[in-house]
């Protein structure tokens, strides 16, 4: 059997393209981790050698919606990279859930977490995250020239935003990073407060203080700056296609007769169109940008149609993948209609037309399988209040003469384009822009 597997690998090794040093060394990883790119590497890695390429001794990164399938599957014969456990660290030592290699302990704290974070959970909660969005739209006005605001840095704006919906949402605790800048020494109160989600009523069952800073940890890593990027991509792209700025604008506009009737329910879900924009700026600009790896166990991984070996670690690279043109055609071009099944074109008898089975099956901005996102629901609902409610709220332009946030060529490839938002990866992203402006809108104009 080992024979055979050393075949296989000696054949692999043949197959697979290899970028000189970074098949041999992980530096090259940490190299374009320092530099913030590693998402725009792999794409362009893919790009020049194709659907697989190695980029460690043993990493290997595969770009196709079935690789997703295959290596994400609860199925798969594969576990959590090492890579994981050195997260662990930052909170206090103990593994999260989605740190830990316990598959076991994962699934136990995955249910808790889902049970937390379920739809008429969100609901409940939904006072706790507007009056925060109130505060935030009340703080885009100002007395600026011709009625539009002073600018604002959208990136900083949105992180003091969710910051304080996370507080109030997960941990019910409001930490007024949005009222005072002083406010951002968010792990103290943690452990308390974490225990309000967290503990099962039903059967007493729950975590430990020292799970629960380590899932509170996660929480805030895996809410806050993903639904940033998420909501702050959302403006940017907006702002820099403005015929679908004027679509969503109108939609929000005309639907709602009074600003406090945008609010979570039937008639926010039905905004297909601003779902379509929040979903494209995912795909253009996915807030965990590079991959997830995870390492193949004994008897090894076939990968859409390629074997490997055990301690292979694998991954797909969610950039990379959403900018491949086979499943998202005119990928670097904001194009929300791409995810309306009904703009697409004739559909087959379920409804759905063959480029938006394409498009859906190649999207892993929150993931696949058994670690996949469990906030994605509360994330949706989050992005869509903040910026229906903006938008219905005020006009908006981009402050005149200003490029942050935008790429251009002086950035090097793969950040030259305009209307693309830069993001650094940092497994999660960092970022800065758009600086936007602000003016209500003129009374009775709708
Ligand atoms: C647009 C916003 C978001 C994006 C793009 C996003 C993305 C992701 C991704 C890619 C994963 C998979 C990580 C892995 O497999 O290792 C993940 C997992 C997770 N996310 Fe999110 N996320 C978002 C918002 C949220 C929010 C708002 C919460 C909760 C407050 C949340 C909680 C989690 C948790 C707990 C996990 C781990 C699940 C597990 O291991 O079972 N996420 N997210």
């Amino acid at each position: 059997h080992d024979v055979s597997n050393l075949a296989k690998v000696a054949c692999l090794s043949a197959a697979i393209p290899i970028e000189a040093w970074a098949a041999l060394t992980d530096l090259y990883t940490a190299y374009h981790i320092s530099k913030g790119d590693r998402h725009i590497d792999f794409h362009q890695l893919h790009e020049k050698y194709g659907k697989i390429v190695r980029f460690g001794p043993r990493r290997i990164s595969i770009r196709s919606a079935e690789a997703l399938k295959d290596i994400y599957s609860t199925s798969a014969n594969v576990k959590r990279s090492d890579v994981y456990a050195s997260s662990a660290h930052f909170f206090g030592g103990t593994p999260s859930s989605n740190t830990t290699p316990d598959m076991k302990e994962h699934a136990f704290r995955r249910r808790v977490n889902v049970r937390a974070l379920s739809a008429s959970n969100i609901k409940s909660m939904e006072e706790k995250i507007l009056r925060n969005i109130r505060y935030f739209c009340d703080q885009l006005v100002d007395e600026g020239k011709d009625g539009w605001s002073s600018p604002r840095d959208m990136s900083k704006y949105v992180g003091h935003l969710v910051s304080d919906m996370m507080g109030d949402i997960t941990f019910s605790k409001n930490w007024e990073v949005q009222q005072k800048p002083d406010n951002r020494d968010l792990l103290v109160s943690l452990p308390e407060a974490v225990a309000g989600i967290h503990l099962r009523p039903e059967t007493g069952d729950g975590f430990s203080t020292e799970q629960l800073v380590s899932e509170a940890g996660l929480l805030i890593a895996a809410g806050s700056d993903t639904t940033i990027t998420a909501t702050t991509a959302t403006f940017f792209y907006l702002t820099h296609y403005p015929d679908s700025l004027r679509r969503v604008q109108d939609d929000i506009r005309s639907r709602f007769a009074d600003l406090e009737d945008i609010c979570i329910g039937p008639e926010l879900a039905s905004c297909r169109y601003l779902a379509a924009c929040i979903e494209e700026s995912l795909r253009m600009s996915p807030p965990v940008g590079s991959t997830i790896m995870r390492e193949v166990l004994p008897g090894g991984l076939e990968v859409d149609g390629e074997w490997f070996p055990p301690k292979t670690d694998l991954g797909v690279p969610h950039y990379a993948l959403h900018h491949d043109e086979r499943y998202f055609p005119d990928a670097f071009t904001f194009k929300p209609e791409r995810w309306l099944t009904e703009e697409l074109g004739p559909a087959k008898s379920d409804g759905k037309t063959e480029t938006s089975l394409r498009t859906n099956a190649a999207f892993s901005a929150f993931g696949v399988g058994r670690t996949s996102c469990i906030g994605r629901y509360l994330a949706y609902q989050e992005i869509s209040l903040v910026v229906a409610r903006t938008l219905w709220l005020y006009d908006v332009r981009i402050e005149p003469g200003s490029t942050i946030g935008e790429g251009q060529k002086s950035m090097g490839s793969g950040r030259q384009r305009k209307n693309q938002f830069q993001t650094l990866d940092r497994f999660v992203s960092t970022h800065q822009g758009p600086s936007l402006q602000f003016r209500r809108k003129l009374s009775g104009y709708y």
